[in-house]
């Protein structure tokens, strides 16, 4: 049987689908061209692997892929010899039609594991006691037939505050032709010559189309110390992470709202300019990545509290997804605001940062919030998985 994946392994005529692409209304970078796979391996390892393969390649090569939330398991890059600059894949074809969808846990037993969390952090004193943790939760959709990827991205790049992304994953004997797919607002880094910078997002909330709760919504978000808690802890953490490699690093603009289509949040923009301009910008995603945006504080405790707490395994969700080119200028994005597919089956992802004062039952309904481009996507009502 012929996979998905095998329709553009490295050998095959530029047919269908790249190795990587990213982009929204305007087009879309692709990785294009003859390609092959980057050595895999953790996070740690990563610098390492990556100028071994670049050193081989050529001055119009790139890197693309996806790094996954683990630190430890292995991420899954491209080196193709071109990326490749198109018009947006505008088709009218629906996904698929769905026939069921799946919460796995559902909205009662997150918000469970939420309240777990929280008494955690209140039962916690010292430096290295809990102060932030982002649980997720899944939806498990399946379709009648395959789902359509140029659909699916199709739909996807109608939100213009979001980068809409398809990458592949690495395929097992069960799940073979597998991608992860979706529309991100957040940028994780960008690296353009000397110049580094970051969107950090965190505190949320749900849009209306009542123009009043809208704009509701958005002034409570920003009056939200709660949120605004939530957010400095991200935006912390990624000058701290950064600053080493720059010589000069800020947030010019301070915090203020942004919004998808879907969703209010708070957003920072960072800037800085590096003090060696080679760096790759994956090796800087490398560096950062999970940030509290998806993990937590510390970062290792609330990854290991993100193991026992949630039931699905988050693979490639809340890792990063970008492109690196051959002088090391690109983009990478946080990955949320996704599903993996394989075939005619999908796994929509989303979390919500959990801290002191946080509410589980509104945490629930915020990551039924963050379903909603996705499931717009897909075509299916915006309330599904909220009750679930
Ligand atoms: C973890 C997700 O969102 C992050 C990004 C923006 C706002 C967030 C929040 O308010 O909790 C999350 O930190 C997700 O969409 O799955």
């Amino acid at each position: 049987m012929t996979s998905m994946l095998q329709d553009f392994m490295p050998d095959r005529a530029e047919t269908t689908l790249p190795y990587f692409t990213f982009g929204g209304a305007r087009g879309f970078v692709a990785g294009r061209g003859a390609a092959r796979p980057v050595a895999r391996g953790p996070a740690e390892t990563l610098e390492e692997r990556v100028t071994t393969a670049l050193s081989s390649a050529g001055a119009d090569a790139a890197i693309g892929g996806a790094l996954p939330f683990d630190r430890d398991a292995d991420d899954y890059l491209w080196l193709t010899d071109r990326l490749s600059y198109e018009i947006s894949p505008a088709t009218d074809r629906a996904p698929a039609s769905t026939v069921g969808v799946q919460a796995e846990p559902s909205a009662r037993i997150y918000a469970e594991a939420v309240a777990r969390a929280l008494r955690i952090m209140e039962d916690e004193t010292g430096d290295e006691r809990l102060r932030k943790i982002v649980l997720a939760r899944t939806l498990a959709v399946q379709a009648e037939r395959s789902i359509s990827l140029p659909g699916l991205l199709s739909r996807l790049t109608e939100d213009p505050a979001a980068t809409a992304y398809q990458v592949a994953l690495p395929h097992s004997p069960e799940r073979q032709g597998r991608f992860l797919v979706g529309a991100t607002p957040e940028l994780l880094v960008e690296k353009s010559g000397s110049r580094v910078s970051s969107f950090p997002l965190a505190g949320s909330a749900r849009r209306s189309r009542d123009p009043q709760a809208d704009a509701a919504a958005a002034s409570g978000l920003a009056a939200s110390e709660k949120d605004r808690r939530e957010h400095a802890m991200v935006v912390e953490y990624i000058l701290d992470t950064l600053s080493p490699y720059c010589r000069e690093l800020g947030a010019p603009e301070g915090t203020g709202l942004t919004s998808t289509r879907s969703m209010w949040h708070l957003g920072t923009r960072l800037e800085g300019v590096l003090k060696e301009n080679d760096i790759p910008s994956v090796v800087l995603a490398g560096c950062l990545h999970p940030t509290p945006a998806v993990c937590g504080l510390p970062r290792e405790r609330a990854a290991g509290l993100i193991r026992d707490l949630e039931p699905v395994d988050r693979d490639f969700y809340a890792g990063a997804v970008g492109w690196s080119t051959a002088n090391g200028d690109g983009s990478w994005y946080v990955a949320i605001r996704c599903a993996e597919i394989c075939g005619s089956r999908a796994r929509l992802y989303a979390g919500a940062g959990i801290v002191p004062g946080s509410d589980p039952a509104a945490e629930a309904a915020e990551t039924a919030a963050k379903f909603e481009a996705l499931l717009r996507a897909f075509g299916l009502p915006s309330a599904t998985g909220i009750a679930q």
